[in-house]
């Protein structure tokens, strides 16, 4: 049965490196402009799953995801896959280095080049696209000197790679979850991840810790765990948290039933199987 996908394009992201890796050619991968229209795709039904970057080694999370989960309309996560990410920075064919003065890529792109663009084109105007693909995509319509992205991009819009590798860290990798509307919870496989968001009733002291005592208390290992503003007043937080275990695993259940009694309010984001 061919399945529809969206995920953050346009073509030639990371994301849709990452999600042709675990799908099959009969399935439908479509892209969208945003995190938020993707995730929108799979709430509105035009799509039955969405492939979104979450979190990435080299530069920490993807906020938008994060808010979109914890507070959009709700949404579980049902698997996850991490992706290496390697940079290159394309030009037109036609370009001479030596006349770059703006460069455009995704935030988190920008972020894990610092050094290369420090070092090559400190004078260069860096512009912020939605996407690695889209940035090259705008280059290939003349709207910049350069771009950074996937060395797939370049192939996709016809670009000239003129440097490779051009990451700070060579070993930078990014972690994609796919996600769907609730209803679909995969079986627990021994080697499960649970994703919460927890949002605690008052700020008091040791709010947090006493999040994280439910947790220690059932002997839960957390893999991540992030606080993200409420939005509706500066200092208020809510938390987002990985817990290795799945959701039928008593561990989890008894942990989750001690936080339902401390916290204000618990988003369940789903259990699914670890990435290899
Ligand atoms: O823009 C992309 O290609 C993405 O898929 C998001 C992203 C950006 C930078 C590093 C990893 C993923």
């Amino acid at each position: 049965m061919s399945i529809k996908y969206a995920y953050l394009g346009p073509a030639g992201t990371f994301t849709e490196a990452a999600l042709q890796k675990i799908t099959t050619p009969s399935d439908q991968l479509i892209a969208y402009a945003n995190v938020t229209a993707a995730l929108d795709a799979v709430r509105n039904g035009e799509c039955q799953k969405a492939l979104v970057p979450i979190e990435n080694s080299v530069e920490g999370v993807v906020a938008r995801t994060l808010d979109e989960l914890a507070i959009g309309q709700p949404l579980v996560i049902t698997a996850e896959t991490t992706l290496p990410v390697s940079f290159s920075l394309m030009t037109l064919s036609n370009t001479n280095s030596a006349e770059i003065k703006s460069i455009a890529t995704h935030p988190h792109a920008e972020s894990q080049c610092r050094s290369f663009i420090a070092k090559n084109y400190p004078n260069a105007q860096v512009i912020e696209s939605s996407s690695t693909a889209a940035a090259a995509k705008g280059l290939s319509k003349g709207d910049y000197d350069a771009a950074i992205a996937g060395s797939n991009a370049a192939k996709n819009y016809d670009l000239k790679i003129i440097a490779e590798n051009i990451g700070d860290n060579t070993g930078a990798v990014t972690r994609f979850v796919l996600v769907e509307k609730p209803g679909n919870q995969p079986k627990a496989t021994g080697k499960d991840r649970t994703s919460l968001a927890v949002f605690i009733a008052l700020d008091h002291a040791g709010a947090l810790l006493e999040i994280l005592n439910e947790f220690a208390k059932h002997q839960v290992n957390l893999t991540f765990i992030q606080s993200r503003p409420t939005g509706s007043q500066l200092g208020h937080y809510h938390f987002i948290i990985d817990a290795e275990g799945h959701v039928e695993d008593k561990p989890i259940s008894a942990a989750l039933a001690g936080l339902k009694e401390i916290c204000e309010d618990i988003r369940f984001l789903g259990s699914y199987p670890q990435a290899k």
